[in-house]
């Protein structure tokens, strides 16, 4: 096991975890670094639950430890300023004012109002804050428990599943949002079993199956990795340039009423391949790969972990 990074804002060395027959955690290793969204990735039980209470002192592990800036959860002092959690969005008094339950943690925590009115304005929330929080869509909930997490103005955040159940417009404002707080230079961790929800809001990856790490990787990286080479090409007639391009040695497959995507040639080759088969063409670009394509790129090989997440591809998630 390597030392944690000094600049690591969250490390979890070595986590193992029984429940009965069951390992939840089985050598979980990782870091969170400062600035970064970092995506929490694998099927329904792989462990990110588990791994996030075990950061967050909830649960002991058997193995291993979790650091919070160096530091396990149980020696912070004031830990809401070290760390902040969202876990579970339903857990709210429903017959209290959203405004008071952001009161009640504040106070707990020897904060005040002024803090309080600042992360509701963060949040959003401004309009509704006096309404009861039983009240409240699964957005404004997931918001308020996102602005409880803020209350410390911590340096790390975990936020467990925040999309789920969520409109377009709510995962688009958390996107934007974690974005925004990573910009500050805050360590942002975000589990989520569905890869399309961390599209344009992760910088990182952790991809876990079975309590285990499958892959770590800068977003970016893996991106170009599964683009590399690959052409998209735009056409009126589909089947003639697969069997022109196809004939010149490249891997044709379709991708839409008149798109392609094409292996094993480059841009001009392909042009070349089309022009000589007097094939008309609208559009040639090198085709970017979506972080889920990527994704299926990086677990093709990953057995264990596709049998693991076989319930969540059947249903389109990730595996
Ligand atoms: N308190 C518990 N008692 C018994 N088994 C548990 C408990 N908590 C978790 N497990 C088991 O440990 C494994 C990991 O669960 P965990 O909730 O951490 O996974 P997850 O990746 O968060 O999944 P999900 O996406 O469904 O939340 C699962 O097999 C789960 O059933």
């Amino acid at each position: 096991m390597t030392a944690p990074s000094p600049s690591a804002a969250i490390a979890v060395q070595g986590l193992r975890k029984r429940y009965g027959a069951t390992a939840a955690l089985d050598g979980m290793t990782f870091t969170v670094a400062p600035g970064t969204v970092t995506g929490f990735v694998g099927p329904n039980g792989a462990g990110k639950s588990t791994t996030m209470r075990v950061i967050l002192g909830l649960d002991t592990p058997d193995e291993g430890r979790a650091l919070i800036g160096g530091v396990p959860y149980a020696r912070l002092r004031r830990p809401l300023s070290h760390v902040g959690a969202l876990l579970d969005a339903a857990a709210l008094q429903p017959g209290r004012s959203a405004r008071n339950h952001l009161l009640w943690l504040a106070h707990s925590q020897g904060l005040g109002a002024k803090r309080v009115d600042e992360v509701v304005e963060q949040s959003g929330l401004g309009a509704v804050i006096g309404r009861k929080a039983g009240g409240y869509s699964l957005g404004m909930r997931q918001r308020l428990g996102i602005a409880a997490a803020m209350l410390g103005d911590p340096p790390a955040l975990l936020l467990d599943e925040p999309f789920n159940g969520l409109d377009p417009e709510g995962i688009v404002w958390i996107r934007g949002h974690l974005k925004a707080l990573a910009a500050e230079g805050r360590a942002v961790l975000v589990s989520s079993h569905l890869m399309s929800e961390l599209e344009g809001c992760a910088d990182h990856l952790v991809v876990v199956g079975r309590g285990a790490v499958i892959a770590d990787t800068a977003v970016a990286e893996l991106i170009a990795r599964s683009s590399g080479g690959r052409v998209m090409l735009r056409t009126p007639a589909r089947a003639e340039a697969a069997a022109a391009l196809a004939g010149a040695g490249a891997t044709v497959a379709v991708t839409g009423p008149d798109t392609l995507t094409v292996d094993g040639l480059g841009s001009e080759e392909v042009v070349r391949a089309l022009n000589a088969g007097a094939v008309p063409f609208s559009e040639i670009s090198a085709h970017r790969a979506s972080l889920e394509e990527a994704y299926m790129d990086l677990t093709r090989d990953a057995v264990e972990f596709r049998a693991a997440g076989s319930e969540a591809a059947r249903s389109g998630e990730v595996a």
